[in-house]
């Protein structure tokens, strides 16, 4: 399969290397100068559970893609949410009849992005629990274990999804068909809007901040508001279940030791995040329903208020 993946951050990068050893013809695309350069020049290194592998894969800016240069099957969205919107407008040159595009990043409401873009019988969202981190331009560290889940946002596009779970699957990808993708969409955000922004202010990883003696009490309270706002959109989550599932991520042998992709962006990039996209999006839905989200509203805030102090934003 021919596959353009835009965004060779962290998780583009995991990605598109594991698709292009399987023997998938994988182009990435970024705008990061440094990465582009470091890639061109040495090809992607990743540090994947311990063992070191480099590969060539080529390389665009935005930019540089033009429908005459590239023509792809399916393009796997991996930008950071604030970037999705410019990532497509630049790359609607490939963006043909018979183009599919996969979703895999965190936040609520990329597929309304992507359908200014995209024939919504194309998208095919989902989630993944697989992690990436940065170590610098063309190198990244790649540990633990996910998988991926996925299903067409519209029923035409039920067998291109199988088509990328199998072409997934044989690249070791661990990916299911989900019959409920916006459930199991919520479900993450409802994991990374309880993990990603209380590592980012405390400065910690998912382990330590487990060990917190508050972190069961405000777990809770995030979740709750979580669950209400969600129920209002027709999605039901089950607070113990995700209580579970965010107690469960943190243990030393599943992702304890790993940074949240929110501490990534501030403590480590000093770079704005995705906020608005996970416990933001949560606080303005909540005031839309009538719903009180306080945890919620002061976490987007004190995020707000350390980008403030950390980015140039
Ligand atoms: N990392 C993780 O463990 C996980 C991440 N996700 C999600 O996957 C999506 C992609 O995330 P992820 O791969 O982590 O994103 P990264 O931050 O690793 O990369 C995203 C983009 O940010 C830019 N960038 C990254 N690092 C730097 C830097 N140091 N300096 C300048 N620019 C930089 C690059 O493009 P550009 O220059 O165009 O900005 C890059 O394409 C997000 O929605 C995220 O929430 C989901 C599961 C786990
Ligand atoms: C790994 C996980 C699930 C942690 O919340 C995540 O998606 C992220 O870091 O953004």
């Amino acid at each position: 399969m021919k596959i353009a993946v835009a965004g060779a951050g962290g998780m583009g990068g995991r990605f598109a290397l594991c698709l292009h050893q399987s023997g998938n013809d994988v182009i990435l695309i970024d705008q990061w100068q440094a990465n582009i350069k470091a890639i061109r020049k040495d090809g992607l290194t990743a540090s994947l559970n311990g063992k070191v592998i480099t590969d060539q894969i080529p390389i665009y800016y935005p930019d540089e893609i033009d429908e005459k240069n590239e023509k792809v099957d399916l393009i796997l969205a991996m930008v950071k949410s604030p970037q999705l919107d410019q990532m497509f407008h630049a790359i609607s040159p490939i963006i043909q009849d018979d183009t599919y595009v996969l979703c895999l990043m965190n936040g609520i409401g990329h597929e309304d992005t992507l359908s200014r873009y995209v024939n919504p019988g194309h998208i095919l969202s989902g989630t993944t629990m697989w992690t990436a981190t940065m170590k610098g331009p063309g190198l990244l560290e790649l540990n633990g274990e996910g998988s991926i889940d996925i299903q067409n946002i519209r029923p035409e596009g039920k067998q291109a999804a199988d088509k990328v779970i199998e072409v997934l699957n044989q690249a070791g990808l661990n990916a299911r068909y989900s019959d409920n993708v916006l459930a199991s969409i919520w479900r993450k955000a409802c994991i990374t809007g309880g993990l990603n922004a209380l590592t980012a202010l405390l400065e910690c990883n998912n382990m330590e901040l487990r060990s917190l003696r508050v972190f069961d009490a405000i777990i809770l309270e995030i979740v709750k508001e979580y669950i209400a706002v969600a129920e209002k959109e027709g999605i039901h989550l089950n607070q113990t279940e995700m209580i579970e599932a965010i107690q469960d991520y943190c243990r030393p042998t599943v992702n304890g030791f790993a940074f949240t992709s929110m501490y990534q962006d501030l403590i480590q990039n000093h770079r704005i995040t995705e906020i608005e996209y996970m416990n933001g999006a949560i606080s303005r839905k909540g005031k839309q329903y009538g719903i009180p989200t306080p945890y919620n509203e002061l976490l987007t805030q004190l995020i707000h208020a350390k980008e403030q102090l950390l980015t140039a934003f």
